[in-house]
Parts: C-alpha cells; sequence; structure tokens
C-alpha cells in the first residue's frame, strides 16, 4: 500500500510544486491541509493516517502565529506521536525557531535568485554535486549554541559580506527525524541536485518508520476528495450534443475591419470580437453573432448568488442558479453542458459558446479575499458593473488570418439558411478587396531577425493624425510621488517576507467630450485606431451589459484545446523600445537589459506560480499527473512598442478527469486573478496590494482594477477556450455620465470616461523611478491613441 504524506500548505503559491515534487519522487499519496484547517486536537487525531509531513514555504514569519498556525505544534509532538518532518522555507525556520534559532531579516533578501550551496554531501545531500538553488526568502535562520545543540547545519551559503554573509541553507534535528530548507527544491530552475534532496530526506524518512515499525492507519472516515477538487458541474461528461451547421471557405483578402463593418459594428449596442491583428502567437479572429430572441448574456457581480441572463432583443432579466457549490462558475458549466456539439470543423478552434471577459474582482474573491470596500461603483453612484460579463453564442464567424481560412458555423437548428447567406456576404466582401490581409508565416522577417506581423510593419508610418481633436480629450494619469510612494510600500512589505513580487498597478482616466450625434460608435473608432497602432495578438472588443472592454493584450492567459492540452504564457520584464533620445531599442539590447538578475528573477517567480496553480487541478487528481511543464522559459518577444520577457507552461488534463466531467473551466476560475498580475504569494499578494491601491475614497485604481488585471476570452462548446490578461487595453462603463449634457454654448455634448490600467512587477530589486517609468511606458501603448 502507498504511503501517506502530509503536506501542510501556508498559503503559498508554490505548495502544489513541492506536492508534485514529493509525489514524483517518493511515489506516496500526498494530501494537501492548510495551516489553519484544523485545531492541534484534531490535527494529532489523524496524524496516524500518515507516514510522514513536508511543512511547506509561506508568506510572513515563523513568529507571527497567523502566519504558521498549526505548524511550530508539529515540532513539539510528544515523541510517540512524532513522524518525519521534511520543512521548506518557512517550514524550514519554524524547524528553525522551534529549536532555540534566533528569526532575522536578511540585509539583501533573495526572491527568485539562485544560490551555489555548500554541503558535505552526507544525509539528504547524499550523492549530491554542485547544488545550484533558487532561493524566495527575507527572513534567516539565526544559530546560537543553544539550537546547534538541537540541530546540526548540513548546509550553507555564502552571500558575501557586502551581502548577508553566510546563510544556514539547511539543518536536520540531532535525534529526532527532522529536516529542513530553505532553499526551495521545486523551482523549476533549482537544479537537479537540489532536488534530489526530496528523494534522499524520503529514504532516511522511511528508514525511521521501519526502524520504529510505525504502520499508519487507515483514513479516518470522511477524508475524502476535499470539495475544492470537485469539478464545476458535479456530473461525468456527456458525449453528443448538438451538430454544427458550418461553411468554410478561403478568403485571404478578407479585411477584419470591413468585416467588423458589415456585421453593423459601427452602431452596434452589443458586439463580442476577439481579435488577433498581430499573429506570432494569436492566429484567429473571433466574432460572436448576436441573435435576437436567442443569444443570452450571463452577468453576476462579487456577492451575488444568483446570475443574471438577459436575451439580446428582449428586455428583462431572468435569474438562475444560487444552489451549486461553485456558484456562477457550475451556472456556466451547465450552460455549456446542455450544449456539447458535434461535427464542426476540427481546424476551427471556436464552434460557438461563451465569449467575454472575467474582473480581477472575481478572481479575488475566489481567493476568500473580501474587497476593498467602498468598490468604484458604489462610490460613483453608477450602475452595479458586472463581475462576470459573458455572452453564449450560437452563430459565430472565424477567420484564420495565416491560412486566409473563414468558417461561418451557427449551433441553431435547421439554419443553414443563415450559414449560407452570411458566407456569400463575406465572400462577396472579400472579392471586393483588392490585396491579401492575411501574412503567410515567415514572410516578412524584421531587421533583427524577428518574424514581425505585417501589419506591424505597416502602421507605424501611417497613424499619425489624432483621433480625437485635443480639446475633446482630458487625461487624469496617477501621481508620480504617490506612485513612488506604493512601490516603496510594496518593497517594505517584501522586506518583511510578506510577499516575493507584488504587481502594482494604478488607473487613468480619459474623459472625452464627444458630439451627441456621430456616424461610429467611439469604440469602434479607437478599437480600429489601436489595432493599427498597436497590435497584438490577444486584441478584442466587446460590448455588453453597460460595460465596453478594447483590449490589445500581448497576454496570454491561459488556453486549452479539446484535447486536454493546456498552455499559459506569462510575461514578466518589460522593455520600452523607444529610447528617450527618440532612437530604437535592438534586439540585442533588450536581451542584454532582460537577461539580467532583475527581470529574470521577476519572470521565474510568475512561472514558479504558475505551476503551482496548474498543478493545483491537474496534478494528483485521479490517476492523473497531469504532467506540467515549462516548455518556455523567458523568450524574448517584439511587440510594437515593447520587448517583453515571456515563459510557456504546459499541462494535461487525461480521458480521467475529463470523463469525470472536468473541463478547461475548472482550471480557469481556480487559477484566478490571473498571478503576472498579483504576485506571488498570490493571495497575501492580493491583500497587500488591495491596501495600497487604495479604495475608491483615496485610491488612483478607483477602489477596483474591474476589467483591468481580469481575462478576456472564449470558452467553446468544442472543448477549446483561449483567455488573455487583461492589460494595454481600456474599458467604459456605458452609464458613466448619464447621457448627455450641454456645452458651454449650448450645444448637446456627450461624455464619455474610459480607464486604463497599467503597472509591474515590483521585486526588492526593482528601483521606484524605473517602476514609474515602465508603468507608463505600458500606459502610453493605448493611451497614445488619445494624443
Ligand atoms: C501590469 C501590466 O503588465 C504586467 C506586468 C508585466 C511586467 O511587470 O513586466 C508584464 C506583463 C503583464 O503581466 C500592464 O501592462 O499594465
Ligand atoms: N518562501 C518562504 O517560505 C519565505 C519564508 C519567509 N516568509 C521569508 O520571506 O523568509
Amino acid at each position: 500500500m502507498a504511503r501517506r504524506i502530509l503536506l501542510v500548505d501556508a498559503y503559498d503559491s508554490f505548495s502544489n510544486n513541492l506536492a508534485a515534487l514529493i509525489r514524483q519522487t517518493t511515489n506516496a499519496e500526498v494530501h494537501t491541509i492548510k495551516i489553519d484547517d484544523y485545531t492541534l486536537s484534531k490535527f494529532r487525531g489523524f496524524l496516524k493516517s500518515f507516514d510522514a509531513i513536508v511543512i511547506g514555504p509561506g508568506p510572513g514569519t515563523p513568529t507571527n502565529d497567523e502566519d504558521v498556525g498549526i505548524i511550530p505544534h508539529i515540532y513539539g509532538l510528544p515523541e510517540e506521536e512524532v513522524v518525519p518532518v521534511f520543512g521548506v522555507c518557512l517550514g524550514f525556520q519554524s524547524l528553525c525557531l522551534a529549536f532555540g534559532a534566533g528569526i532575522g531579516r536578511l540585509k539583501v533578501v533573495k526572491h527568485g535568485q539562485s544560490s551555489v550551496i555548500t554541503h558535505h554531501r552526507g544525509d539528504i545531500f547524499e550523492g549530491c554535486g554542485v547544488v545550484d538553488a533558487i532561493r524566495y526568502h527575507s527572513l534567516r535562520a539565526e544559530m546560537n549554541e543553544g539550537a546547534l545543540g538541537e540541530l546540526e547545519v548540513l548546509a550553507v551559503t555564502d552571500d558575501g559580506e557586502g551581502e548577508n554573509g553566510e546563510v544556514v541553507m539547511a539543518v536536520k534535528h540531532r535525534r529526532l527525524p527532522f529536516w529542513g530548507v530553505q532553499y526551495h527544491p521545486e523551482s523549476c530552475c533549482t537544479n537537479l541536485d537540489g532536488a534530489r534532496v526530496v528523494e534522499n530526506w524520503w529514504r532516511l524518512a522511511t528508514g525511521w518508520l521501519d526502524g520504529k515499525g510505525r504502520v499508519s492507519e487507515a483514513l479516518p472516515a470522511g477524508w475524502g476528495v476535499p470539495p475544492e477538487r470537485r469539478n464545476l458541474l458535479g456530473v461525468p461528461r456527456k458525449e453528443g450534443g448538438r451538430g454544427l451547421c458550418w461553411q468554410m471557405f478561403h478568403a485571404p483578402c478578407l479585411d477584419i475591419v470591413e468585416l467588423c463593418e458589415l456585421l453593423e459594428v459601427k452602431r452596434a449596442e452589443k458586439f463580442a470580437m476577439l481579435d488577433s491583428s498581430a499573429k506570432h502567437t494569436g492566429r484567429y479572429t473571433i466574432l460572436g453573432v448576436f441573435m435576437p430572441g436567442v443569444t443570452e448574456t450571463f452577468t453576476w457581480r462579487v456577492g451575488d448568488e444568483k446570475v443574471s441572463v438577459q436575451t439580446f432583443g428582449k428586455s428583462g432579466r431572468d435569474e438562475v442558479g444560487g444552489n451549486t457549490s461553485f456558484g456562477v462558475w457550475s451556472e456556466l458549466a451547465v450552460k455549456m453542458a446542455g450544449f456539447g456539439a458535434t461535427g464542426g470543423d476540427g481546424e476551427s478552434p471556436f464552434w460557438g459558446g461563451f465569449m467575454g471577459y472575467i474582473n480581477y474582482e472575481a478572481g479575488v474573491t475566489g481567493l476568500d479575499v473580501p474587497l476593498a470596500s467602498p468598490r468604484g461603483d458604489e462610490k460613483a453612484g453608477r450602475t452595479r458593473i458586472p463581475d462576470l460579463n459573458v455572452t453564449f453564442f450560437h452563430r459565430s464567424i472565424v477567420v484564420d488570418n495565416i491560412s486566409g481560412k473563414v468558417w461561418v458555423q451557427s449551433l441553431e437548428v435547421d439554419d443553414e439558411e443563415w450559414v449560407t447567406g452570411m458566407a456569400e456576404k463575406v465572400k462577396l466582401l472579400a472579392a471586393m478587396s483588392i490585396t491579401p490581409t492575411t501574412t503567410p508565416p515567415n514572410e516578412v522577417v524584421g531587421g533583427s531577425g524577428v518574424t514581425l506581423p505585417r501589419s506591424t510593419m505597416r502602421t507605424t508610418t501611417t497613424v499619425k493624425e489624432p483621433l480625437f481633436p485635443p480639446s475633446a480629450v482630458e487625461i487624469t494619469q496617477p501621481g508620480k510621488e504617490k506612485y513612488m510612494r506604493n512601490v516603496l510600500a510594496c518593497q517594505k512589505e517584501l522586506a518583511k517576507g510578506e510577499s516575493y513580487e507584488l504587481c502594482l498597478t494604478a488607473q487613468t482616466t480619459v474623459d472625452l467630450t464627444l458630439p451627441l450625434q456621430e456616424e461610429e460608435d467611439t469604440a469602434w473608432k479607437i478599437y480600429k485606431h489601436l489595432r493599427k497602432r498597436n497590435p497584438a495578438p490577444f486584441a478584442g472588443l466587446y460590448k455588453a451589459s453597460g460595460t465596453t472592454l478594447i483590449s490589445s493584450s500581448p497576454e496570454r492567459f491561459l488556453s486549452w484545446d479539446r484535447d486536454g492540452n493546456f498552455q499559459l504564457r506569462p510575461i514578466k520584464g518589460t522593455v520600452r523600445k523607444s529610447k528617450p533620445d527618440g532612437s530604437i531599442v535592438s534586439r540585442s539590447e533588450a536581451e542584454e537589459i532582460l537577461n539580467t538578475p532583475k527581470e529574470r528573477a521577476e519572470n521565474l517567480m510568475i512561472v514558479d506560480l504558475i505551476r503551482h496553480d496548474l498543478h493545483g487541478v491537474l496534478s494528483g487528481q485521479s490517476d492523473e499527473d497531469g504532467g506540467v511543464k515549462v516548455s518556455k522559459l523567458m523568450g524574448i518577444e517584439e511587440y510594437e512598442t515593447v520587448f517583453q520577457l515571456v515563459s510557456v507552461i504546459e499541462g494535461r488534463m487525461g480521458e480521467t478527469m475529463r470523463g469525470e466531467g472536468f473541463t478547461g473551466m475548472d482550471v480557469l476560475h481556480r487559477s484566478l486573478p490571473p498571478g503576472s498580475m498579483t504576485g506571488a504569494p498570490k493571495k497575501r499578494s492580493v491583500e497587500i496590494l488591495q491596501d495600497i491601491e487604495g479604495t475608491a475614497d483615496e485610491g488612483d485604481n478607483c477602489g477596483e482594477r474591474a476589467v483591468y488585471s481580469g481575462v478576456f476570452g472564449y470558452w467553446s462548446v468544442c472543448g477549446a477556450g483561449d483567455w488573455s490578461v487583461v492589460i494595454r487595453s481600456m474599458y467604459r462603463f456605458d452609464d458613466e455620465f448619464g447621457s448627455q449634457h450641454q456645452d458651454g454654448s449650448g450645444e448637446g455634448v456627450r461624455k464619455e470616461r474610459w480607464r486604463i490600467g497599467a503597472g509591474g512587477a515590483v521585486t526588492a530589486l526593482s528601483d521606484a523611478e524605473g517602476e514609474w517609468e515602465e508603468m507608463l511606458t505600458k500606459l502610453n501603448s493605448t493611451l497614445a491613441v488619445f494624443q
């Protein structure tokens, strides 16, 4: 029978990586609990069912009871109840503290940085050569005579006298079966010899257990799969479903802007498009077609029990749900399950299904973090904004911007007439254009050797005219002093060990004063311009339920295909392309900047966090290991205004899980908000950021990040999904200013307030001025359309 290891998680964003490493190296069953899930007596009761304990990393300090919960009691168990323990980072520091060591602060904190560890090859370092290990810590164990009487130091690292001098990296208890390491064996950048300590620990631990003849008991009754590990649907997958009616044709000359105008975007009250205007990640343009009496928009606001459903072209709303364990998420899963479709073209990524956005705040409450109060709309007296706003499309048009293939599709029964009619219209439109707009892969190679989408090359020189007269535009940017103070406030938390990285953001507002009547909708006017100005693989326009979102995001959050292959592409590390003197940063210069410890550490922390999120759903469920791997570590990608450091993490949801009813949505809702917008560990970082970014009464972010920092994408009836991080984007609430005003001369005017968020990851290595500049760089990629 497999042995059982209990992993005690201190709300870290790396603990699932540790669980996966333990599972791989020990073949034991790993059960995870949180530090404060159980009282000590309950814990002691079920400990008999486990063979060993691993205590994970975490934010805060071992001297603070709330940060460690049950941990100190584990090291203080009566001897007859003791089992082997392996402590990592916070778990290690707690071990040292429990036996008399002091806990101090590092002079120079180490977050996401590697060190070579000096060890004597014995004990848990048996057979290890050079251990090159990743560290995430602000605190250190300070040994003294008392502690050294109880604990033996197994490894150290030398940070040099200018920094922290010698820092203890591993200890073991002289009598009891307790071991601990300060570094992170589970980080993807710790080398194999660094991870081998877990294998060695397990050998020593099982030796100890065998020596004592300790055999664990059966799991207590009722110890089952924790509710949060069940799937949204709660029932196994159903096969079959509606047949899709579709046509595919080649239209390499089809212009996306013209296609949108064919669909009447200029005056549309509702619109949904996911667009790829740069082709080096995104590829498809997906349009949802609103159908009167059929198309439903689902909205939900944090705190609401029910989900509101509004049918296009009908007045009133229905309220659904309220009695499922996952609330709105289950409602979406139920809707989707009722629609499983068959017979679409395997090459089309979207056959119909949900498109829309999910706010940052929806993700925050998923972490059990209460929202800052009041929220922006409560303060402004606006309509309550939905935190989830997605529309279920039966009719759709998909364009492959590389091959020139176009699909017109419908899930409606007997809808051939619409499909044929629409296909004819689109073909005619394409026939009227003269030049191909699709770019065969690798056709245009930029001077730096990277493939640039042709649109990128074409537009830099052509767009000069301002979109709105300067007198119609009023921009309110965050204050520099305040932003820089916030950077320092973040760094203070990093120095205390509360977080390893914090993605600080602030919002800018743009107030437009516009004529009452205009020929085309402002959102469309802006989108068209932005599409040229800042082509992006995850661009898009979404208008529904009182909110308009215009995106030109470079960052994929999460995608999955119909076979259960998942991909995340976090971006961390940004270099502005234009220099202050007007010259352009070359790719090799960008490489030099992005290859520094600061930028690499920023990226690595998020890669490890994303691995954790993905492991959390995909690994150790049923008989599957999730196959989580980093397929690209810190590649450099070039965009219109910036170079970015991008990593790719992949995983797999196998047949068993999918058969049980798990879908990509299970992964999505449990991985929100995107880690690249929070920092690590996610939960503590989100709490800290709420404090620092402020409430509607005082902060630049108006008490909420709202659509910014959320996700925008689709979940298709074919089983695939793709969601981007909402950055380099803008959004507005349609009723923010009411509908009309009088200007000075008595003419009727209209006002619109657009909101643009921007920010960047703050680490211990950041400098406040640099962070301010980085925020402005990101802001300007979209703000520039108003200037
Ligand atoms: C916060 C933003 O971007 C995030 C922060 C990045 C960084 O710190 O380098 C890069 C991409 C995004 O994950 C933004 O664009 O506003
Ligand atoms: N990774 C960790 O467990 C960090 C522990 C502690 N919060 C520190 O910063 O030192």
